[in-house]
């Protein structure tokens, strides 16, 4: 099993991009995980947040490759602990042949197409964070769910 993260646009501030990136080496050593980035909508002054969704979400649609199974990261979505996160990896690596893809919506969400796509929705916090934040928060969970299932000393209960 392959894990992508989807994201639309690039992490725009440096200061993510580094800590990003420390994360992503780091889980180099124990999944293959890549992050896969949707370049941003042109003009979206000119569209509605409904447009702008949707848009988007056509995008995401061309991402997907068959037997993906799609995890959607989302407020109203199931809540893990970072135990039970692992669990849900290590679990996932039994059944999903292919790749297990997590995307991160825009601004505004995902479109009503993509919530029909979706497998599931996971939830990293009931609070809402920036598109720019989830990529790290959900980076550096992966990372200490690999460690949890490697039992090494990063996670402490
Ligand atoms: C700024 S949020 C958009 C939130 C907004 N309530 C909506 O859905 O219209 C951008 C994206 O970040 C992700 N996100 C934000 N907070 C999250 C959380 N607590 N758990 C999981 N994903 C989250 C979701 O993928 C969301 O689509």
């Amino acid at each position: 099993m392959k894990i992508t993260l989807l994201v639309i646009g690039k992490t725009d501030a440096g200061y993510f991009v580094d800590a990003i990136t420390e994360y992503q080496k780091r889980l180099e050593h124990y999944i293959p995980f890549d992050i896969q980035i949707i370049p941003d909508l042109k003009n979206t002054k000119s569209l509605t947040v409904e447009q702008q969704k949707e848009k988007e979400g056509e995008l995401i649609l061309k991402s997907i490759q068959p037997g993906d199974y799609i995890v959607l990261l989302d407020e109203k979505g199931k809540e893990y602990t970072s135990a039970q996160f692992a669990s849900y990896i290590e679990k996932k690596t039994h059944t999903v042949s292919k790749r297990l893809v997590f995307i991160i919506g825009g601004p505004y969400g995902f479109s009503q197409d993509i919530y029909n796509k979706a497998n599931e929705k996971l939830t990293l916090s009931r609070m809402t964070f920036s598109h720019q934040m989830v990529r790290l928060i959900f980076v550096e969970q992966l990372y200490r769910a690999m460690t949890i299932l490697n039992n090494e000393p990063y996670h402490h209960e």
